[in-house]
């Protein structure tokens, strides 16, 4: 039997889940759709040939007009190289792509903007960073999603050093911003403070550095990283430089061990390392009441009926389909949402810290609970004051291109989620 046949086969015999048949019956979940009419030769003269030819001139002229007189300002590049994607691993660019199509459908659900998913092939950092250099005119912001570590940092760092526009790994920094959130809720709940918290932290990839640094910046007490060694130590000489820097930021004094040596007396586990990691037994050497974030996905490092068996206090996961959903998609929206309002060159560590609260802001609205640290991703409030966070630290770290108050950025922000709304729910109408 061909490999075709095969497929065929599988189909028919209902080998499809609910999911795939949703991406077969759409051919995935991401499209175009014209701004301007185009119903005859007057309309073509002008959105094309001859008359284009003035927009053109005008931007080679003055080239700020680009955010005016094309799509840029509201267009983000989702953009990946397929090396970490979700847990699955280094799967490739075209194994990435459904995920990627996922994010710019979130893009335009929930903060109305322009996004297009592009999977690179890319075998070296260098290479990464060349081909969304080269792209980058073309967008108002460039979203790095599922690029493995150690090579998101260099070619993060080489972005936003090269580039004018925000350029954000949101593995790293929409992950932080969600967990950052996520746990000023839980210890609400709980009635500890941050500074008096032991962390433990498993992976030191992507998610699991940026999460350690916001941590840290909001004045986290202690804080420990694990790769799959074992705790990041100094004394370690098998770490890249950036293991390393984490290591002495957060374990001078070199103490060593595995998952369950550093979980003893542990306040909070962070889990974005691998699903089956979390052990119940792990969980009960924490110290009461526990926070527990499984949040590798699809599998979390522990599901949540296992680790409130085991005694934990909150427990959130990266699903959709659990209560205390920790997911970037609460970030990354609204953080591009606000930067593109004011045309921000890039997204700095305080507007990060300023969109983590602003979310824990929308969860207080609700009222927080052990199973409502955090808003709904669906929360009408979400985006728009995640947007205006971002939007007005930008004005005050002097990031911004236009000056724009909060407020209109708000009620600007409130209008596209709507937009996103109103086009995610006609779908297939
Ligand atoms: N809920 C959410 O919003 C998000 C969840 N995630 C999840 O986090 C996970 C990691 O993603 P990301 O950081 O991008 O990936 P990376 O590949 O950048 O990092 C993975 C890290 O996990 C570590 N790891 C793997 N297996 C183990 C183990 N058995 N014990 C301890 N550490 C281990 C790796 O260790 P080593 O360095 O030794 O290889 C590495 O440090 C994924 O499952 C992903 O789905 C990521 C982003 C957002
Ligand atoms: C949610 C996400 O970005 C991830 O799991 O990689
Ligand atoms: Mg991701």
């Amino acid at each position: 039997m061909t490999e075709a046949h095969g497929r065929k086969a599988a189909q028919e015999a209902g080998g499809d889940s609910e999911a795939v048949r949703l991406h077969r019956a759409a051919r995935g979940k991401w499209g175009i759709s014209p701004r301007v009419p185009l119903r005859n030769s007057r309309d073509l003269s002008l959105a094309y040939t001859p008359g284009v030819a003035e927009p053109v001139r005008r931007i080679a002229r003055e080239p700020e007009e680009v955010w005016e007189l094309t799509s840029r300002g509201n267009l983000v590049a989702v953009v990946s190289d397929g090396t970490a994607v979700l847990g699955l691993g280094d799967v490739g660019p075209e194994a990435a792509l459904p995920v990627m199509e996922g994010k710019a459908l979130l893009f335009k659900r929930f903060a109305g903007i322009d996004a297009v998913p592009l999977v690179v092939r890319a075998p070296t950092s260098e290479a990464l960073v060349e081909i969304v250099r080269g792209l980058a005119p073309s967008f108002g912001g460039i979203n790095l999603e599922d690029v493995a570590a150690p090579r998101c940092f260099a070619v993060e760092e080489e972005l936003v050093r090269s580039l004018d526009i925000p350029v954000f790994h949101d593995d790293q920094h929409g992950t932080a911003i969600v967990v950052l959130a996520a746990l000023l809720g839980a210890l609400e709940v709980v009635g500890k403070d941050l500074s008096d918290l032991r962390i433990v932290v498993a992976g030191a990839g992507a998610a699991g550095t940026a999460v350690a640094e916001l941590l840290l910046a909001e004045g986290a007490g202690e804080v420990r990283v694990l790769d799959r060694r074992g705790i990041l130590s100094p004394k370690r000489n098998d770490l890249d430089a950036y293991k390393r820097r984490l290591a002495e930021r957060t374990n001078p004094e070199g103490e060593e061990g595995g998952l369950a040596e550093a979980l003893v007396g542990a306040d909070v586990f962070v889990g974005v390392a691998r699903g089956g990691l979390l052990t119940p037994e792990m969980v009960q050497a924490m110290r009461s009441p526990a926070i527990v974030f499984a949040l590798s996905n699809p599998d979390p490092e522990i599901l949540p009926d296992a680790a409130r068996a085991a005694g934990a206090a909150i427990v959130a996961t990266g699903r959709s389909d659990f209560p205390n959903q920790v997911n970037n998609v609460l970030a990354f929206p609204g953080v591009f949402r606000g930067a593109l309002s004011v045309r921000a060159r890039r997204i700095t560590p305080k507007m990060k810290r300023a969109a983590a609260h602003a979310i824990y802001a929308v969860a207080r609205l609700e009222g927080i609970s052990p199973e409502t640290i955090l808003p709904s991703v669906f929360h009408p409030e979400v985006v728009p004051r995640v947007a205006a966070a971002v939007a007005r630290t930008a004005l005050e770290e002097g990031v911004a291109r236009l000056s724009r108050s909060p407020e209109e950025v708000e009620a600007e922000a409130r209008r596209f989620a709507e937009l996103g709304r109103r086009l995610g729910e006609s779908v297939g109408e």
